[in-house]
Order: C-alpha cells, then sequence, then structure tokens
C-alpha cells in the first residue's frame, strides 16, 4: 500500500507548482471532478493517467484558467488562475508552454513562424532577436533552418511534434504541459520524442505535467504518476507506489499484459542504456542551445526566465484549447 495520496517525487525540489485543492467541476448535473486535490512539485514529471472521459483533459483545463471551478482552488506559481487582475493572469500564463495533443500546428504559417508566433504575439521582440530564438528552439528539438521554411503539411509526424514542443518552448516556461505526446507516433519516433523530452527536461530543468495512456511513454518519463479515478486523484505517488495500490482502474491499466510489456521494456532500457539518445541530440548544433533555465535544471544558475503559453494560439486555430 502506498504512504499517502501524494507522496514525494524523486528528483524534484518539493517546492509546489501547482496545488489543486478540492477542486470541484461541472457541466450542468454531470459532475467530472468532486473534491479532487492535486500537487505538482518543481522539475519533476507528473504524469496523469485515467480512464477515458474521467476528466484529465478537464483538469488540465482546468490548471490553465480555461475552466472556473464549481468549488475549491487552483494556484499556480501561489497565485490562483481564476483571480488576480488581467495583467497578472497573463504573466502567470507566460510562464508555461503547452504541447496539445497533435501539435495543433497553424496550417497557413510555416515552421518558422509557427515557433516564432508566442514571441511576435507575447513579447515586442526585435525581428533580429526572433530569429536567433526560434533557430536556437529548432535546433534544441533537432530541426534545421532548412526544416524552417518548410510548411506543417510537408511534415512528417514527429517532425510535427518537434515543431509543436519547439513552439512550446519558445520563450523558456518553468512549466510544460504535454498532452498525449506520443500519440500517432510509431515506436521508434515515440522513443525517439521520448529521449528528447527527457534530455531538454534534463537540460533545461523546467516542470512538466503530462497527459498520455501510453505506458511505454509513462514508465519512461514520469517521476510520479496521478490516478485520477472516482472523479478525484485517488494515488498520486512514484510507479511503484502506484502499482500497489488497490484500486480496478489501476489492475487494469497497469497490470495486464500491455503493463507487463512496458514495465520490461522500460527495465531492459534502463539496464542497456540510461541516456536513450535521440536524432535531436545527434543533429542539434551544440553552440545552439540556450543554457539551463531554472535553478531546478543540472548545474543552472538563476538566469532571467522567459516564458510563453500558446493557449491563446490553439484556441486562434480550433476554436477551442
Ligand atoms: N465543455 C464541456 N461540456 C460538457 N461536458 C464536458 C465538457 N468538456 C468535457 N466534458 C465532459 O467531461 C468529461 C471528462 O472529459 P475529459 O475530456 O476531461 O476526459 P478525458 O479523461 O480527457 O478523456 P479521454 O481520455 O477520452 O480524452 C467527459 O464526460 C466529457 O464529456
Amino acid at each position: 500500500m502506498v504512504s499517502g495520496p501524494d507522496t514525494a517525487p524523486r528528483g524534484a525540489d518539493g517546492a509546489p507548482v501547482i496545488e489543486v485543492q478540492g477542486l470541484r467541476t461541472a457541466f450542468g448535473t454531470h459532475v467530472v471532478h468532486e473534491n479532487l486535490s492535486l500537487t505538482v512539485r518543481r522539475g519533476e514529471i507528473l504524469t496523469i493517467v485515467g480512464g477515458s472521459g474521467s476528466g484529465k483533459t478537464v483538469l488540465l483545463r482546468q490548471i490553465l484558467g480555461l475552466e472556473t471551478p464549481a468549488a475549491g482552488t487552483v494556484r499556480v506559481f501561489g497565485q490562483a488562475v481564476d483571480q488576480g487582475s488581467a495583467k497578472e493572469r497573463f504573466a502567470l500564463r507566460q510562464r508555461w508552454g503547452v504541447l496539445f495533443q497533435g501539435g495543433a500546428l497553424f496550417s497557413a504559417l510555416s515552421v518558422f513562424d509557427n515557433v516564432a508566433l508566442p514571441l511576435r504575439e507575447l513579447r515586442s521582440l526585435p525581428e533580429a532577436i526572433v530569429r536567433d530564438v526560434v533557430t536556437m528552439r529548432l535546433s534544441l528539438v533537432g530541426l534545421t533552418d532548412d526544416d524552417a521554411h518548410k510548411s506543417p503539411a510537408d511534415l512528417s509526424g514527429g517532425m510535427v511534434k518537434r515543431v509543436a514542443l519547439a513552439r512550446a518552448l519558445a520563450l523558456d516556461p518553468e512549466l510544460v504541459f504535454l498532452d498525449e505526446p506520443t500519440a500517432g507516433l510509431d515506436p521508434t519516433r515515440s522513443d525517439e520524442f521520448v529521449a528528447l523530452i527527457r534530455r531538454l527536461h534534463r537540460q533545461l530543468g523546467f516542470t512538466v505535467v503530462m497527459v498520455t495512456h501510453d505506458l511505454d511513454t509513462l514508465f519512461a518519463l514520469a517521476d510520479r504518476v496521478a490516478v485520477l479515478a472516482d472523479k478525484k486523484v485517488i494515488v498520486c505517488a512514484p510507479m511503484d507506489e502506484v502499482l500497489a495500490f488497490d484500486h480496478p482502474f489501476i489492475e487494469t491499466f497497469f497490470l495486464g499484459e500491455r503493463g507487463r510489456r512496458a514495465r520490461e521494456l522500460n527495465e531492459a532500457r534502463q539496464s542497456g542504456d540510461d541516456e536513450p539518445h535521440d536524432s535531436a541530440e545527434a543533429k542539434a548544433t551544440p553552440g545552439a542551445r540556450t543554457p539551463p533555465a531554472h535553478p531546478a535544471a543540472e548545474g543552472a544558475a538563476a538566469t532571467p526566465v522567459l516564458a510563453v503559453e500558446t493557449t491563446h494560439a490553439k484556441e486562434a486555430e480550433d476554436g477551442k484549447p
């Protein structure tokens, strides 16, 4: 049995970045969350899992301030997401980046302009700086100047994810939301993308909140797993503690054949090569990387943090975040 509903993660410094307390979400008579609580700590990769319709996306929307709680509070960096002046909320939302499911690139814009969008919209930066930052971000995710001129329609699924990640990281966010980051990728591309996320997390030190159904991705990345069931987070703990938690969803989701295979694959990975390579690492220009951005990064000194939130961009694209 686990030691509690919300046990401390490995590798994070313990400072709460997100605090959800007593959350109730209801659409008419349909109650999605009831008395849901969750804490995300700085530097960790926290993964949210749950059955279809359990409220994972709605929880992300609550944290992003896109839904209004019927009860309870959602605080990010100590600030209630649905309170404060418009200026304060705008400033808060610039401290996170979001990789939406499917990438959500603007089809009419080039790769370059997709990544440049938050820099141009949220910061009044001279174009020369926009150009440099976009080039650095594309390099970070293993894309080249040639790729920058392509249209999203000409990209592979893996490249779309990389561009979307570059856009989410455009202004060095402290907090990154990944919604089904490996959905739709074949196993090789998925492994590469997972390795890229892991490397960037280690280098840049941001906190990650990820929703995924993919057990390989989950086992490879998660410091802690928050399980959404019965309208609340029933357990939030490192994987071994979650696996010991007695609940039918956990039994079905983790302990079947699918879960066994993912665990074995991850154990094999860890014993063989703890530092998996990704093609981005091979292709990236070493000098083009930004220095670690946050205190939680390996060996990072405190550096100015620029951050972006691309929610508005996604909203503009398809009418909802
Ligand atoms: N705007 C809305 N109006 C009414 N009901 C909604 C709205 N948004 C979500 N819901 C409902 O809330 C519940 C939770 O939805 P949510 O999208 O968060 O599930 P999920 O856990 O992300 O599921 P999946 O894994 O299938 O994507 C669902 O029953 C959904 O129909």
